[in-house]
């Protein structure tokens, strides 16, 4: 009987081994599911979300406005009444944005000049906005620079260049427009566009991912100190969202994207329009106990890439049972 027993157990384990080395063969050959057919799950949305007239009386600031994220930031918030001013290096790009979007949507989208690395020219873009528009109630942090580099050939300047733009930019803005509004007693919702891994860090992209993170800290230091002046803070992390500005930087062959998609579990990009929406959720008034926040919008990327099990993904159905049968098998040892 119990020759029997483990004979039927010496069995088994030899079955379950060379199964093993099979669907090993056929892990390392990365056979099994594919991930990314899933997308028809999720499917994007382009329409506003918030009701029309959501931003009537009210001014946006986006900068960085001209092109990308940006742009479909200030289509949305003009869409929805805004008024907006976008501000950047590049006015011919910006020009031809704000007629874009205003003739779009009938509310006019106001161009300024403005490199946000020179604390000079922000407060010149201030004074030209004061007499536009008057201060904003809404501030969108988006202008960025980026690119990927090993850090070993990184110049200091590369290095002071990421830094002054995303970092020092985003905080000469911020404190110039608060420290206006303060003085007007005026309240306004303040957002910042950073990244995924401005939480994680990541190489190849290392001035964007410490800049990032001095961005949310500045962020959220603020939101605790300047609450009682009526000013919120708030930050989106997206994750992969094809941009020309972006996707020319960051994977300019394109080798790179089936990878990026693969290890998304909604299976695709995210879009312009879907960030845009959420942005002017923020910025909103149907946000007003919103402050401190740090929103994650990237389809599931951040968890996809920490799980250290998740490559277990590719795992079929039938090879589950072997494995489980395995599993099982160690029982007492
Ligand atoms: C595994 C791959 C995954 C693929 C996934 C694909 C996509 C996206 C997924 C996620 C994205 C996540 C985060 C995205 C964050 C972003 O910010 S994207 C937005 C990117 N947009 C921009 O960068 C727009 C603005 N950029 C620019 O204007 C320029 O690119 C630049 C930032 C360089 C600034 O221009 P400028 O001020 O004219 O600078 P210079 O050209 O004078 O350069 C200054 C110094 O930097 C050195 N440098 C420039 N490029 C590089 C490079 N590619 N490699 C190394 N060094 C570079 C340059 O030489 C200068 O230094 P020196 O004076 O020579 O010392
Ligand atoms: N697309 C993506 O997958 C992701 C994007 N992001 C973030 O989203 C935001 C928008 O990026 P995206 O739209 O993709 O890329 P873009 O390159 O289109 O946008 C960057 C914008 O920043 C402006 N800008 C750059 N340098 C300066 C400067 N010195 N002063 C003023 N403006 C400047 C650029 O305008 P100009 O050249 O006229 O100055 C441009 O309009 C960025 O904050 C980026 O970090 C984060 C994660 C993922």
């Amino acid at each position: 009987m119990a020759a029997r027993v483990l004979g039927r157990a010496g069995r088994l384990a030899a079955v379950v081994r060379s199964s093993a080395v099979r669907l090993q063969l056929r892990l390392h050959g990365s056979a099994g599911l594919r991930f990314g057919s899933q997308a028809s799950f999720f499917p994007p949305l382009g329409d506003a979300m918030l009701p029309s007239g959501s931003f009537n009386n009210h001014v946006a600031l986006i900068t960085g406005g001209g092109t990308g994220l940006g742009r479909a930031m200030t289509a949305t918030l003009s869409q929805l009444g805004a008024q907006c001013i976008i501000a950047s290096r590049k006015l011919d790009i910006l020009q031809r944005t704000a007629e874009e979007i205003s003739s779009q949507t009938g509310n006019k989208v106001h161009a300024v000049q403005c490199d946000v690395r020179d604390p000079q020219a922000v407060s010149q873009c201030v004074d030209q906005m004061e007499a536009l528009t008057g201060l904003p109630d809404v501030i969108i942090n988006n202008a960025a620079g980026n690119f990927v580099c090993p850090s070993e050939r990184l110049s200091p300047n590369a290095w002071k260049t990421i830094t002054d733009i995303v970092l020092n930019g985003t905080a000469f803005v911020t404190l110039e427009l608060g420290k206006r509004l303060i003085q007007n007693q005026k309240g306004a919702s303040f957002l910042a566009i950073t990244t995924i891994y401005a939480e994680s860090g990541s190489g190849f992209v290392v001035p964007s991912a410490s800049a990032k993170a001095g961005v949310e800290a500045l962020y959220k230091s603020l939101a605790a100190e300047w609450g009682r002046y009526g000013h919120r803070f708030n930050i989106i992390q997206p994750g992969p969202i094809r941009t020309k500005g972006a996707f020319s930087r960051l994977d300019p062959t394109g080798a790179f994207e089936k990878a990026t998609i693969d290890r998304i579990p909604t299976g695709r990009l995210g879009t312009p329009a879907e960030i845009a929406n959420l942005a002017a959720y923020v910025s909103s008034n149907y946000a007003s106990w919103m402050s401190g926040a740090v929103i994650r919008f990237d389809g599931g990327e951040y968890v996809s890439l920490a799980g250290e099990f998740n490559e277990l993904r590719s795992v079929t159905p039938d090879q589950w049972k072997i494995l489980e049968a395995m599993i099982r098998n160690t029982k007492g040892s």
